[in-house]
């Protein structure tokens, strides 16, 4: 199996490029869609997370205030580090079962998108790692029409990150989502056949298929073992 690395900054265009991952059949595990499971009400994040910063982090219906909670954690490095070690375990273990679910369904590729990729030390399972680069002022600019926040704010969470131009220097393949999305999709072209390429043997012996050759391999060996044991006893 091969686990595709998914990354880049803060509204760098790492969702975008997963929808077209998706539209081309090549399933995607979002590790915000993870996280944001991982604070559901009631969950064992959740109680972490709620124990840990008390009520006033809740809407009145229980949920966890994302907004409340991100202005919190991303204007104090500290708060946001504890709010990460908090949910890391259920975050990775979260990302693990749905990898392990695409395994079962035989997919040979699949994506992780996953922002914080080389932050929190998840791109040792991941090759090719693909970085999603933006120049900074386009990256605030669409931050800020999508999220129709402050500069301030804005500002915070790029700065909450590490710097793309680090995230860049550390990628197989970077996407260079400055321009227009007719721009990107024909970058896109280009990464998906070397995404798509054959699987290497290494990558192929850690796919439900060859997990199958191997079992399929050692059966008849024992099955061959036992019929030269019997026919050698008689
Ligand atoms: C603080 C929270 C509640 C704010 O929620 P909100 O809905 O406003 O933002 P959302 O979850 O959609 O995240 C938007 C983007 O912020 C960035 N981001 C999220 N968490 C972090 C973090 N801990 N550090 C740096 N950047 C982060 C990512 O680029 C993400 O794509 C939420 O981001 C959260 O629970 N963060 C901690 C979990 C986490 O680390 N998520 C990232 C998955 S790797
Ligand atoms: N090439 C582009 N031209 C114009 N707008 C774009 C382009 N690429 C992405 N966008 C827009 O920029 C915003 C951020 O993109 P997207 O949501 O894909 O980023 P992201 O990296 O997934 O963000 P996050 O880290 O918050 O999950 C979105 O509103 C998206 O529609």
């Amino acid at each position: 199996m091969r686990i595709v690395g998914l990354t880049g900054g803060i509204a760098s265009g790492k969702s975008t490029v997963s929808n077209l991952f998706k539209s081309h059949d090549v399933p995607v595990v979002d590790a915000d869609v993870v996280a944001r499971e991982a604070l559901r009400k009631g969950s064992g994040g959740w109680k972490k997370v709620v124990g840990a910063f008390g009520n006033e982090i809740l809407l009145e219906n229980g949920e966890v205030n994302r907004p409340r909670l991100g202005q919190i954690v991303f204007s104090d490095p500290d708060k946001r580090q504890f709010l990460n070690r908090l949910l890391a375990p259920y975050i990775s273990s979260g990302i693990f079962w749905e990898v392990l679910k695409l395994w079962i369904k035989g997919y040979k590729v699949i994506v992780l998108d996953v922002p914080l990729l080389f932050e929190a030390k998840m791109d040792r399972f991941t090759k090719p790692i693909i970085v999603v680069w933006v120049d900074p002022e386009t990256q605030i600019q669409r931050l800020l029409a999508r999220d129709k926040s402050s500069k301030e704010d804005a500002t915070n969470r790029v700065n909450a990150q590490m710097a793309l131009d680090v995230k860049r220097s550390k990628a197989d393949i970077v996407i260079d989502n400055t321009s227009s999305l007719d721009d990107l999709n024909q970058q896109f072209q280009k990464v998906l056949v070397e995404v798509l390429r054959p699987l290497t043997w290494a990558e192929f012996w850690l796919s439900r298929q060859g997990a199958m050759v191997i079992l399929a391999s050692v059966a008849s060996g024992v099955v061959l073992c036992l019929k030269a044991f019997s026919n050698h006893t008689l």
